[in-house]
């Protein structure tokens, strides 16, 4: 029998320090996040990061949460059930930190008779960080714990012609009401030594952009990549004008270099130099959660209106988006038949 398994990121149990901390622990000490020998990620985590970071965290957490609990956990059982409606198979929503585990959700699939796993990690874009962290941790599980289960991991879909509909028609939606000077694509950032990891040549990527334009089997792997041709592909489905959209990285940890320009620095460049109108969408993110609600909606848009600025929108994630949780069944009932 064939099941599916819905993965997103996750987020700490509760907003309290000591949830954010275990929560902050268990995601930083994964080597594909932090991607230093063991050693060096124990000091850098445990001695420095959660030291500080939790509380501070916390507070952020704080501003967003609801009364259900996480957003990215409320719209990720919201979508999960949508999607369970109408498949022709069980499905059940797992995340990689926190909770539901992905041993949790296996566990599950596995109890109704399921031998075959379609793994969907939610991400659009492949990175070390999200995407594969999910398929090498899934299949671990299996191998230690249930041998006889089959595993088929769902490739990043950035390039899937009905995703992108889905993506442009819901930001369209809110283009219509907004009608704003400027769109900036914002996408979560990782640190540039990602990039060249993930090169399967080993010799293409130059963190130049000249690469990423330049077809390469290196694309498959190539979450810079991979951004760039998202809001390639929403600016040709939507006709958007040259110059009136752009591409930008967020939530930068630490002093390494990450993808740039960073979002911060291009939001205050825009209402420095004349924008009013400004509207944000975050396409690395297929749920709302701290980095879109807080970060975007909430620090960026007070450091847009400080520097000039006078409408800053952000455009909601797919969450439980009717067309986006038909477009996962479908893609699910395609692979049962
Ligand atoms: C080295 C650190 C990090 C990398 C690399 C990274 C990549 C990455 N993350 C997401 C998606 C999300 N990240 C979220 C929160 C978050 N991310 C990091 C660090 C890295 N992320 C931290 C420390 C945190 C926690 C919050 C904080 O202290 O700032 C979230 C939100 C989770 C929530 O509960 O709402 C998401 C989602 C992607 C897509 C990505 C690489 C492409
Ligand atoms: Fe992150
Ligand atoms: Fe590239």
């Amino acid at each position: 029998m064939k099941g599916a398994l819905l993965v997103n990121l996750g987020s700490p149990n509760s907003t309290s320090v000591k949830d954010v901390k275990n929560y902050l622990d268990e995601f930083l000490m994964d080597k594909r996040v932090i991607d230093t020998p063991y050693l060096i990620r124990a000091f850098v985590v445990k001695g420095i990061i959660l030291n500080t970071r939790p509380k501070k965290s916390a507070e952020a957490y704080k501003k967003i949460w609801w009364p259900e609990g996480s957003p990215l956990i409320v719209l990720s059982e919201r979508l999960h059930k949508k999607v369970q409606k109408n498949s022709t198979i069980p499905v059940e929503l797992a995340m990689r930190y926190g909770n539901p585990s992905i041993k949790s959700g296996i566990e599950k699939l596995a109890a109704k008779g399921v031998t075959e796993i379609f793994l969907i990690p939610l991400y659009p874009q492949f990175a070390m960080a999200t995407t594969e962290t999910i398929t090498v941790l899934a299949s671990k599980i299996v191998e230690k714990d249930f041998p006889s289960i089959k595993i088929t991991d769902v490739p990043a879909f950035y390039n899937e012609p009905d995703y992108i509909e889905v993506l442009s028609n819901s930001i369209q939606q809110h283009l219509e009401l907004i009608k704003p000077d400027h769109l900036l694509f914002s996408y979560h950032g990782v640190p540039e030594r990602h990039i060249k990891k993930s090169d399967i040549t080993k010799s293409h990527c130059k963190i130049d952009g000249s690469c990423c334009n330049t077809p390469s089997p290196a694309h498959e792997f190539c979450y810079r990549h991979q951004c760039y041709q998202t809001t390639k592909n929403v600016a040709e489905k939507l006709n958007l004008k040259e110059g009136s959209y752009s591409t930008s990285f967020q939530s930068r940890l630490g002093r390494d270099p990450w993808l740039q320009p960073y979002t911060d620095q291009t939001i205050d460049d825009f209402a420095k130099n004349g924008i009013k109108n400004l509207a944000v969408v975050t396409p690395a993110f297929v749920s709302d959660c701290l980095e879109t609600l807080e970060e975007i909606g909430m620090e960026a848009k007070h450091s847009f209106e400080e520097n000039g600025g006078e409408n800053f929108s952000t455009i909601p994630c797919l969450n439980d988006n009717e067309e986006w949780a038909n477009t996962l069944c479908n893609w699910i009932n395609n692979w049962a038949k």
